[in-house]
């Protein structure tokens, strides 16, 4: 079953949306964005979010003391790591974590090769920011890559149109999205439902063809 994590959720309709669509996963961004929230404004949304769908905090080049008080303060269940942590400072911490990579070229994917996390999610390097640019990378350069597909979130660009195909190709344990479910730059609830019904339908016509 393909996960979905919705990210950049600042408004309680738009979470209420994702966990009534059936995600599994919601990011609140902490990093410099358009899309980032006080760690008391993600306090009052994480208690919208039942058990069942993890709350994950994205971050980009953190100090200790931030992610620390975002976790235990929200709480979250995930760190998302979106900058250029290595891999000790992520281990220090020890806290469940994703490690985004941005991916240009082969040497970017091999990267991933150096952290022991719980997730490994493949981006497409950001424009104003870290992450959340809405570009679709060069799928195929994930081919190779020898990290279990269970560890694998790809995100870049996804929306209800592409992401069928994307599982597809990358077959990835989760999908992540946050300007494909936009609209005027604000999260839309119908661009929510319908990103989540196409990633339930890609598994039921896999399902069907075997
Ligand atoms: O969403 C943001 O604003 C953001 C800012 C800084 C780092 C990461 C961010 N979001 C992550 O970006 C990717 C892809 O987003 P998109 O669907 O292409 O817009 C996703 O992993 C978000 O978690």
């Amino acid at each position: 079953m393909t996960k979905v994590k919705i990210c950049g959720l600042k408004e309680a309709v738009h979470v209420l949306c994702a966990v009534n669509a059936g995600a599994d996963f919601v990011g609140f961004v902490f990093a410099p964005s358009k899309r980032q929230i006080s760690i008391e404004k993600a306090r009052k949304l994480a208690k919208l979010v039942p058990n069942h769908v993890k709350k994950v905090g994205v971050f980009v080049n953190p100090t200790e003391n931030e992610v620390r008080e975002a976790f235990e303060n929200v709480p979250l269940d995930y760190v998302q790591y979106h900058g250029n942590e290595d891999p000790a400072f992520i281990e220090q911490l020890g806290y469940p974590s994703i490690k985004a990579f941005s991916i240009r070229d082969e040497e970017d994917v091999k990267k991933a090769g150096k952290f022991n996390v719980d997730y490994y999610l493949f981006d497409a390097p950001g424009t104003d920011y870290a992450g959340g640019s809405g570009k679709v990378f060069d799928w195929s350069l994930l081919d190779q890559l020898s990290i279990p597909r269970e560890k694998v979130i790809l995100a870049g660009g996804l929306n209800a149109s592409n992401v069928q195909k994307a599982i597809a190709t990358v077959r990835p344990s989760a999908v992540d999205v946050s300007s494909g479910v936009e609209q005027n730059g604000e999260k839309n609830g119908e661009l929510i439902q319908s990103f989540i019904q196409a990633v339930k339908t890609s598994q039921q016509t896999v399902k069907g063809a075997n």
